[in-house]
């Protein structure tokens, strides 16, 4: 029986991941090197809860296992940044990583080409805060990145590809309409509402850019041997290196 889009927002909301403490392992003063393994150490662990998140989103485990894996090796890091706005929403100025750190712009300076992309988070999370994001609209948005990330790395197009992929659009189609839903019960004209609904799509594209160049940087990070990559997060930075196809040097 298919869900309607109340119940569809209530089972993602269950699905949301636990806040992540890092327990005092932020190292002052600020180096380059305790950044960069704080927030791997961060990410490593918020990368877990990713995944049983994602199997929680109705849908996801009847997509086949090879999409769930390209999804998410497509968007991890989308999934991780609008992560990371959403906690810092409420702290201008501020990327609130986890509840013990926040770096402000010139704590991220002491990162070789942090700044640039620390400045993109930023100004997309005064964003959301100039559109007062709802909660239930950025659970909506999240799923929205999981499941448009396209299974940028596709597979061959064979018979049962076609088939994966109208189910994920249709899967796709449901969480549009979840947040159809959470803008309609915010009381505004039906202009506004679509209005509203144009503004959130519109800052995935951001999302999506913020990513790429995070993920160039981490790249870059990595060869420099700057963060001690684990297993997991390896994997899906590798996947995203031998997929993209140009590689520019890193500064
Ligand atoms: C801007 C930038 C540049 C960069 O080179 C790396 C990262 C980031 C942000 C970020 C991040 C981590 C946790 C979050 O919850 C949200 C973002 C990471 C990062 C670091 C190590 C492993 C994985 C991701």
């Amino acid at each position: 029986p298919a869900l309607t889009p109340k119940q569809l927002i209530e089972r993602i909301m269950e699905a949301e991941p636990p806040e992540i403490y890092l327990m005092g392992d932020m190292k002052r003063p600020l180096t380059e090197a305790s950044v960069m393994m704080s927030l791997t150490n961060l990410a490593d662990k918020e990368l877990v809860h990713m995944i049983s998140w994602a199997k929680k989103i109705p849908g996801f485990m009847e997509l086949s296992l090879l999409d769930q894996v390209h999804l998410l090796e497509c968007c991890w890091l989308e999934v991780l940044m609008i992560g990371l706005m959403w906690r810092s929403v409420d702290q201008p100025g501020k990327l609130i990583f986890s509840p013990d750190l926040c770096l402000s712009r010139e704590e991220g300076s002491c990162v070789q080409g942090f700044v640039e992309i620390f400045d993109m988070l930023l100004a997309a999370t005064a964003r959301l805060r100039e559109l007062k994001l709802q909660k239930e609209e950025y659970v909506c948005l999240k799923a929205m990145i999981l499941l448009n990330s396209n299974m940028c790395l596709s597979s061959s197009d064979s018979g049962g590809e076609q088939q994966g992929r109208s189910r994920l659009l249709r899967l796709l189609d449901t969480v549009t309409d979840a947040l159809v839903w959470a803008i309609s019960k915010t009381g505004l004209t039906f202009r506004q509402q679509y209005t509203r609904l144009a503004h959130l799509l519109m800052l995935l594209s951001h999302i999506r850019h913020i990513s790429n160049k995070g993920m160039d940087h981490l790249h870059c990070m990595k060869m420099k041997n700057m963060v001690p990559l684990y297993d997991l997060l390896l994997e899906m930075l590798d996947a995203h290196i031998m997929h993209s196809s140009i590689r520019l040097p890193c500064p």
